[in-house]
C-alpha cells in the first residue's frame, strides 16, 4: 500500500477501539438495521456423531441454509488458541495493523470488509483475511517474532479443511450424490486441492449498538463457511421476513451454505443471507473458514440433479470468476451466472424471487 493510499484509508476508517460516540458515518438507518424476530425456532444443531446426521443436514440445508455442528472433532484447545490469536492480532496498535493492510486490488491482509463499498455507511468491524501462508503478514505485524501465531493458523486451516470436506459430503450425500459423481474428489471423497480463505473479524464494543452494523447482510461466495463465533452472540440469519440470532453454543461451530452450493445443487439448497450485529460491552471476535473448490474446477449444477423438467439454472464458473463477479455485483452475483429466470405457476417470470432479474434472462 502506498503512503497516499494509507492516508486515504486512515481518513475514512477510524480506529474503532478509541471512539466514544457513534459518528454519523457509522449510523445505519433503522430500515437497514431492522430488528430480529424474538420468538423464532432456533437454528438446527447437529451432532456429527449422530447416525442420522446426513438426514438432519439435508433438512437444515433445505429449510435454513445454516446449522450448528457439535462433536466435530476439532479440539477445543485449538478453537481457544485461534480465538486468542485473533484477539492478539486485533489488539495491536492501529498503526501496526495498517502495516499489513490489504492492498487496493488484493484479497489478503487487514482492512474493512470488502463489501463496504456497496453501502453508504461504514461497518463497525475490522477484518483480517489470510490465504495460504500467514508468515508474510505475521512478519509485518510482529517484526520481533510472532510467537505461535502462524502455527495456530496453520493447524486451524488443516483441521478446518478436514471438517469442511466431511460436512461437504454430508451435504452432497443428502442430495443423493455419490463419491464417483464429483470428479474433483478422489475415490475416498477427499477434495485434495480445495481452496480456502481464513477471515478473522473483530467487532469492538460499540457506544450505540442499535444504530451500528457489524457486518452488513451478505451471502458467502463459498461452497460452505465454517464459523467460530467465540461464544459471543452477534450472528443473525435471515428467515422469512425476520432475522434470527444464531445462539452461541460453547464448542459448537456454525456452517453456512454458500453461493457455490446453490449453483452445484441447482438451487435445491440456497445460500443463507446473514449479518453480524455489535454490542455495547463485549469485544466480539469471529473466525470464518471460507471453503471453496480447487481453483481450476468449474462449478455447475450437478448432472444428477438436472433433467428435462429441471434444466440447469446456472452456467459453470470457477471460484475466482465468481469472486470477481461478486466483487463487482455483490448480492446480484448469482443472477449474473443464472441461465434462466425462475418461472411462476402462471408462466410469467417471477420478479419477486430474484431482484432485477431482467438483466439476465436468456
Ligand atoms: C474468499 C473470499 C470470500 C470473501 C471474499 C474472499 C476473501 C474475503 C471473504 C469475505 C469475508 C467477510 C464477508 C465477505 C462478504 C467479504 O467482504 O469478504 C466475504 C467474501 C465473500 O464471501 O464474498
Ligand atoms: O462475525 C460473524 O458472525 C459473521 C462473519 C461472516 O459472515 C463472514 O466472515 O463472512
Ligand atoms: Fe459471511
Amino acid at each position: 500500500m502506498s503512503l497516499q493510499q494509507l492516508d486515504a484509508f486512515r481518513e475514512k476508517h477510524l480506529d474503532l477501539n478509541s471512539i466514544k460516540e457513534l459518528p454519523e458515518s457509522y449510523a445505519w438507518s433503522s430500515e437497514d438495521n431492522c430488528p430480529s424476530s424474538s420468538n423464532s425456532e432456533p437454528v438446527p444443531v447437529i451432532n456429527l456423531k449422530d447416525s442420522n446426521a446426513m438426514k438432519h443436514v439435508g433438512y437444515a440445508c433445505k429449510t435454513w441454509g445454516v446449522f450448528q455442528v457439535t462433536n466435530h472433532d476439532i479440539p477445543i484447545t485449538l478453537l481457544n488458541n485461534m480465538e486468542a490469536s485473533g484477539r492478539k492480532l486485533f489488539s495491536l496498535p492501529f498503526q501496526q495493523k495498517l502495516k499489513a493492510a490489504r492492498s487496493l486490488d488484493g484479497v489478503s491482509g487487514y482492512g474493512v470488509a470488502r463489501i463496504s463499498s456497496f453501502f453508504p455507511k461504514l461497518m463497525w468491524s475490522e477484518g483480517f483475511t489470510l490465504i495460504d501462508s500467514p508468515h508474510q503478514h505475521a512478519q509485518k505485524l510482529w517484526p520481533q517474532g510472532s510467537g505461535n501465531f502462524c502455527d495456530v493458523i496453520e493447524e486451524y486451516n488443516k483441521e478446518m479443511n478436514k471438517l469442511s470436506n466431511r460436512v461437504m459430503w454430508l451435504i452432497l450425500g443428502s442430495l443423493g450424490i455419490k463419491k464417483g459423481d464429483i470428479k474433483w474428489a478422489n475415490q475416498e471423497g477427499e477434495i485434495k486441492e480445495a481452496c480456502a480463505a481464513l477471515q478473522l473479524n473483530s467487532y469492538p464494543s460499540c457506544p450505540d449498538p442499535d444504530r451500528a452494523m457489524g457486518l452488513a447482510a451478505h451471502t458467502d461466495s463459498t461452497l460452505l463457511t465454517i464459523l467460530h463465533q467465540s461464544n459471543t452472540s452477534g450472528l443473525q440469519v435471515q428467515r422469512g421476513v425476520g432475522w434470527v440470532t444464531v445462539k452461541p453454543i460453547a464448542g459448537a461451530l456454525v456452517v453456512n451454505i454458500g453461493d457455490l452450493i446453490q449453483i452445484l445443487s441447482n438451487g435445491l439448497y440456497s445460500s443463507v443471507l446473514h449479518r453480524a450485529m455489535v454490542n455495547r460491552t463485549q469485544h466480539r471476535l469471529s473466525v470464518a473458514y471460507l471453503y471453496g473448490p480447487p481453483s481450476n474446477v468449474r462449478i455447475a449444477p450437478l448432472s444428477k440433479l438436472t433433467d428435462n423438467v429441471h434444466p440447469p439454472l446456472y452456467r459453470p464458473v470457477t471460484w475466482s470468476e465468481y469472486l470477481g463477479t461478486k466483487a463487482k455485483h455483490f448480492n446480484k452475483a448469482l443472477l449474473f451466472v443464472r441461465l434462466c429466470a425462475p418461472i411462476t405457476m402462471s408462466g410469467f417470470v417471477d420478479a419477486s424471487t430474484d431482484n432485477h432479474n431482467s438483466v439476465l434472462v436468456g
